[in-house]
């Protein structure tokens, strides 16, 4: 029997695990699968119980399972406390304990979103690439990261990698740039930083072993302009912790919001970590109007890499497109097409589990 551990966290985060598990289960009950779910704490919601906000029975149940589906964590009930009982902590901990060092941040335009996108449709067709963000290391981990002098006067924070570290997730975006279109885009700033500069040699090394794929290099605040007015030539994107978390959130305007981008935190073998790439929404937690997409796009993911259900990964995408073609979508979507539904959380959730149901082979 395969696990998936649940860990809803904060906010709207048990609002869209609890959509992306009535999917999985709808799934697995089809194809007749025996797969458990166990749900833990992590974020705010573990510090209420355990004063941490990753108890080591949640770290303990993650090393136990074949994959984790995560909702997301934080919200201002904690933001005053001291930085190390931070619910973020718990997310940034279970990703570097599990050693899931490769984030894919897929972004994909829609035909039915593309004029929910704030972009101008010509920009935003076609695009489809993936962010291959480095998770468990540069300046999001490292040490020292302190207030400093007698009256905290002064602050440092570090952006520290290995070798090997860049290395093994470069490597993941050449292997993935192999699979899809042979383009690899590598966005560092090394034009200021040591640490990019290593980060360009080695991408410049590795690529001696993809002949076939095309690499180039962009500075990542030029990125973060072209993301905008020429997302179509993206393919694969590979770059630092930091810079790949800012630059997937502008990423996800050309999906028309960020509700509906997923995640897969990976590492060498089947074991991965899956995760919308919004975080709590505390603005809308509680009111059951937050988009389930990405967390249900992630579970598409979960079932890709970890479970090797290739077939009904596929199943839940053609399930959200089908949905979203009839013009239902949460209200984060701006759609002014004629037959318009603006549904609930759990309004869409259903939707999508009829269309799964439905939908017995793959076009
Ligand atoms: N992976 C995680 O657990 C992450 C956690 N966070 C935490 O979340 C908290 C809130 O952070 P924010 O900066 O507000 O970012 P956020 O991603 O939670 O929200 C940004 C905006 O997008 C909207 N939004 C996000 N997801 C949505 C969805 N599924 N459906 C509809 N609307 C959605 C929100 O309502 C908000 O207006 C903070 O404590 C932050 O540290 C932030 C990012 C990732
Ligand atoms: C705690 C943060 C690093 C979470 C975040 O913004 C993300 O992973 O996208
Ligand atoms: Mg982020």
């Amino acid at each position: 029997m395969k696990t998936i551990t649940v860990l809803p966290g904060d906010g709207i985060g048990p609002e869209v695990t609890t959509s992306a598990v009535r999917v999985l289960r709808a799934l697995f009950e089809k194809s007749g699968r025996d797969v458990q779910f166990i749900e833990k704490k992590i974020g705010g919601a573990a510090i209420d119980t355990f004063g941490t906000p990753l108890p080591q029975e949640t770290i303990d149940q993650c090393h136990n399972s074949d994959a984790i589906l995560l909702g997301a964590v934080g919200g201002p009930k904690w933001n005053a406390q001291s930085m190390n009982v931070r619910p973020e902590q718990g997310l940034l901990g279970i990703r570097k304990t599990m050693g899931l060092f490769a984030n894919l941040r897929p972004v994909e335009a829609f035909d039915t979103l593309i004029d929910s996108s704030p972009i101008k449709r010509s920009f935003v067709e076609h695009v489809n690439f993936v962010i291959v963000r480095e998770l468990t290391g540069g300046l999001y981990f490292g040490r020292p990261s302190e207030r400093r002098g007698a009256h905290h006067e002064q602050v440092v924070d570090t952006l520290s990698y290995s070798k090997n570290e860049i290395e093994r997730v470069v490597e993941k975006a050449f292997q993935l740039a192999m699979k899809r279109n042979k383009k690899l885009t590598s966005i560092d700033k090394a034009n200021v930083l040591e640490s990019s500069r290593m980060w360009r040699e080695l991408v410049n090394q590795i690529a001696e072993r993809y002949p076939e794929v095309t690499v180039s290099h962009q500075l990542v605040d030029s990125a973060a302009m072209q993301l905008i007015t020429n997302p179509a030539q993206f393919d694969v994107l590979v770059t630092e912790n930091m810079f790949g978390d800012i630059l997937s959130d502008e990423a996800s305007v050309i999906t028309g919001s960020l509700g509906m981008m997923p995640s897969a935190s990976l590492r060498s073998d089947k074991v991965g970590l899956y995760e919308p790439a919004h975080g709590s929404a505390p603005d809308i937690a509680g009111q059951g109007i937050a988009n389930p997409l990405a967390t249900i796009l992630s579970a598409a993911l979960l079932l890709r890499y970890s479970l090797d259900m290739d077939q009904e990964a596929a199943q839940i995408e053609k399930a959200v497109r089908n949905v979203l073609s009839q013009g239902y979508h949460t209200c984060d979507l701006q759609m002014e097409q004629p037959n318009n539904h603006i549904v609930n959380t759990a309004e869409i959730t259903d939707l999508v589990i009829n269309a799964v149901n439905e939908n017995q082979t793959i076009a």
